[in-house]
């Protein structure tokens, strides 16, 4: 522990007893309450420390500190092997500097002189035996160095003539290196030649101290009196030493009592200011796996959106099961956070330029990568950032005309039907197949039975959402598929820059599983992206800077919302990874819709059986196709406008509504035979639908 450690201290013994009244109503006879013989729960906790050092025992932090080794050593090899020319010209010039040294310190070495002060004392002293002494070491060592002296300089004259008859080029070799040498001990020593290829400016390492002196100045009153005090702090302790934990330095320690690490929180800024480090360096959080007092202070090295992240691991490699967690991101430590799409809607919500729709590409390609999963991507801003995924997306649009809100609607109402006939077919399943009534693993991958995944992603929904023709119906099937779409299979994913009721419906906002808040502005937003209460419980989207971007409170997963980086894969890397997707797609036989290039049906959710009858007269007792293609054209011009009587026949067809000949009269009169329906065949077919959903 540091020298600043922080024991509990016990109460003195003078403190009184806090007592309690005997019986409600008597206060006159007060009982202790601490009994001298409560037993202790004789629960001792173990905390094992790790055998290996974490980096050891991780291989993305292994990698990550093989990487950064070896690029170090790299920059050096060619920042050195850059300059190598005129290194040697430099300590050629000092050499002769150098050579005179040498002569001088060889010279010193030979004649004993560093032991000369020694002797000069003993003169001066008198002292005739010490000097005796002394006199026949140096003649030892004068007769010793000179015999050294002599051999080098035989042996070193020899060998160079040598070299100089059997192999000159070596002799030069030879004598550049000598010069070379001579011009490093001739270089001033505050001025090397060879300086650092990097220069590195330590930080400040992390102290009790500086923890302290950091959690003082964040205007707390209890932690400021506890700090004060010194000795007894009123609970407030290290509860082990200050270590480093992966890019940064980790301490953890008890608050004193009635301090919640939410109150170190709601202070960040001031705890920075307190620790001199920048704002995104900074920190605290609870202990969940401890009590409501600790804190651990973790703080980095650099701020975290400085920190280089590892590369997704998805980015090349791999299939993504969406029953499983996929890592999305890193938290501050550069640990993998994971996320778990199945059974969860999604709200994600920012300021404009975090990230937003980064984040939602990113999880649609995770989605991509199941290839099981069908894929519904609409992008309301238009610009196409979800466009690579349209080789793998059964429905797709981008823009906010009124056609493509036609398409969505269509796209969204093949959902609801869809939502309805999975309700149907899970619970007609036998509970061993099916024991929680919801999609499993086994019945998502049975083709047979539809229940494959399904991922809806609305980049900015506040658009669909708030379209005067379509956003009350594209609201209602949007927020049914956020109540019952996750147990039913289907993921929905809602991304705004305007966290508002009336761009994140309450319907949608309240049943979100998973939620991602990017930098926000204010509490209201906060709150409406992480739930009710999350800006009073510290977990502020608030305190992000503009340049946190991608960084987000995430929660949903696990027990406590985590601060999560989002892996930055940008448009080329979505397009690599939807390559693969497609190619696991293709194996598994699921490209479908937009990726053959089909569109929704346009009579999907439509009551085309409804308007058909409407449409026949009662006294009709049967009618051509034409026909009523052209009432229903009057009908309803914006859905029938373009309908031919085939299309009649087609809309009709999975309603076992048949055509036939039927007989009638033209405009001019003339009697003929054409196609048609009778419509007895239309109010059966209403009939029998009508049982079948009450059935449902
Ligand atoms: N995970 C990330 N890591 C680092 N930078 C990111 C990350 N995600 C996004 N960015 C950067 O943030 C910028 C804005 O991202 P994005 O377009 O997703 O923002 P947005 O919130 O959707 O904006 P808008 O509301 O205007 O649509 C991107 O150009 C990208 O450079």
């Amino acid at each position: 522990m540091t020298d600043t450690t922080i024991a509990p201290t016990a109460a003195p013994p003078s403190t009184p007893a806090p007592a309690v009244p005997e019986e409600p109503g008597t206060p006159s006879t007060p009982v202790p309450v601490d009994n001298p013989k409560l037993p202790a729960p004789g629960v001792t906790e173990e905390k094992r420390r790790p055998i290996l050092p974490a980096w050891l025992k991780d291989r993305t932090e292994f990698a990550a500190t093989a990487r950064h080794a070896s690029g170090r050593l790299g920059y050096a090899s060619l920042y050195h092997g850059v300059r190598l020319p005129w290194y040697g010209v430099q300590l050629a010039a000092m050499s002769p500097r150098g050579a005179c040294r040498f002569a001088a310190e060889t010279n010193r070495w030979l004649w004993d002189r560093e032991a000369a002060p020694l002797r000069g004392h003993a003169v001066r002293t008198e002292d005739v035996d010490e000097y005796l002494h002394l006199a026949r070491l140096r003649g030892n060592r004068v007769r010793l160095r000179g015999l050294v002296v002599m051999t080098a300089a035989v042996f070193g004259t020899g060998f160079a003539l040598w070299l100089y008859v059997m192999a000159p080029a070596y002799l030069w070799a030879f004598a550049a290196g000598a010069v070379l040498t001579m011009g490093y001990f001739g270089q001033q020593p505050d001025a090397p030649v060879i300086g650092p290829a990097v220069m590195r400016t330590d930080l400040q390492k992390l102290t009790g101290t500086i923890v302290l002196r950091a959690l003082d100045s964040i205007g707390n009153a209890k932690i400021s009196a506890a700090v004060k005090k010194g000795g007894d702090m009123n609970g407030m302790r290290f509860t082990s030493e200050i270590t480093r934990d992966g890019p940064g330095y980790r301490a953890d320690l008890d608050l004193p009592y009635g301090v919640v690490p939410e109150d170190v929180m709601e202070q960040r800024q001031a705890l920075a200011s307190g620790l001199r480090r920048k704002l995104g360096c900074v920190w605290p959080s609870g202990d969940p796996t401890e009590h409501e007092g600790r804190l651990i202070l973790w703080v980095g090295d650099k701020p975290m959106n400085e920190t280089s992240k590892p590369p997704w691991p998805l980015l090349k490699d791999g299939q993504v099961d969406l029953f499983k967690p996929v890592v999305f991101g890193n938290d501050q430590r550069m640990r993998d956070i994971m996320v778990t799409l199945m059974f969860a809607s999604v709200v994600i919500g920012s300021i404009p330029r975090m990230g937003k729709t980064f984040l939602l590409r990113l999880l649609m390609l995770i989605a991509a990568l199941d290839p099981r999963a069908a894929l519904y991507a609409f992008d309301f801003k238009g610009t196409g950032d979800l466009g690579p995924l349209e080789p793998v997306c059964h429905r797709y649009r981008s823009g906010e005309d009124d056609e493509d809100l036609e398409y969505v609607v269509h796209a969204m109402r093949e959902l609801k039907e869809e939502l309805r006939r999975r309700a149907k077919v899970i619970r007609n399943l036998p509970k061993s197949r099916c024991p929680e009534s919801k999609v499993t693993p086994a019945l998502a991958s049975d083709k047979s039975l539809g229940l494959h995944p399904i991922v809806v992603g609305f980049d900015e929904c506040q658009v669909p959402f708030e379209h005067e023709k379509y956003g009350a119906e594209l609201e209602s099937i949007a927020t049914d598929l956020a109540k019952r779409g996750p147990a039913l299979g289907i993921v929905g994913m809602f991304a705004t820059q305007r966290p508002d009721a009336k761009s994140l419906p309450p319907g949608i906002s309240a049943n979100a599983v998973l939620r991602f808040c990017l930098k926000v502005m204010g509490h209201t937003a906060n709150d409406m992206v992480l739930g009710t209460g999350a800006y009073k419980a510290g977990i502020r989207a608030t305190m992000f800077t503009r340049s946190d971007r991608g960084i987000c409170w995430m929660s949903g997963e696990g027990d406590d919302p985590v601060i999560a980086a989002s892996a930055f894969v940008d448009g080329p890397g979505a397009e690599v990874v939807v390559a693969r997707a497609r190619q696991l797609r293709e194996d598994y036989g699921n490209v479908t819709g937009h990726a053959l290039g089909e569109g929704p049906s346009a009579t999907i959710g439509m009551d085309v059986l409804g308007d058909v009858l409407k449409v026949m007269k009662a006294t009709e007792k049967a009618l051509w196709c034409e026909r009523i293609a052209a009432r229903l054209a009057e009908l309803r011009p914006d859905t029938y406008g373009e309908w031919k009587g085939e299309n009649v026949t087609v809309a009709l067809k999975p309603w076992s509504v048949r055509t036939g000949q039927v007989w009638g009269q033209t405009d001019e009169g003339e009697g003929k035979n054409r196609r048609g329906i009778e419509r007895a065949d239309v109010a059966a077919a209403i009939a029998r639908r009508e049982a079948d959903r009450l059935a449902a």
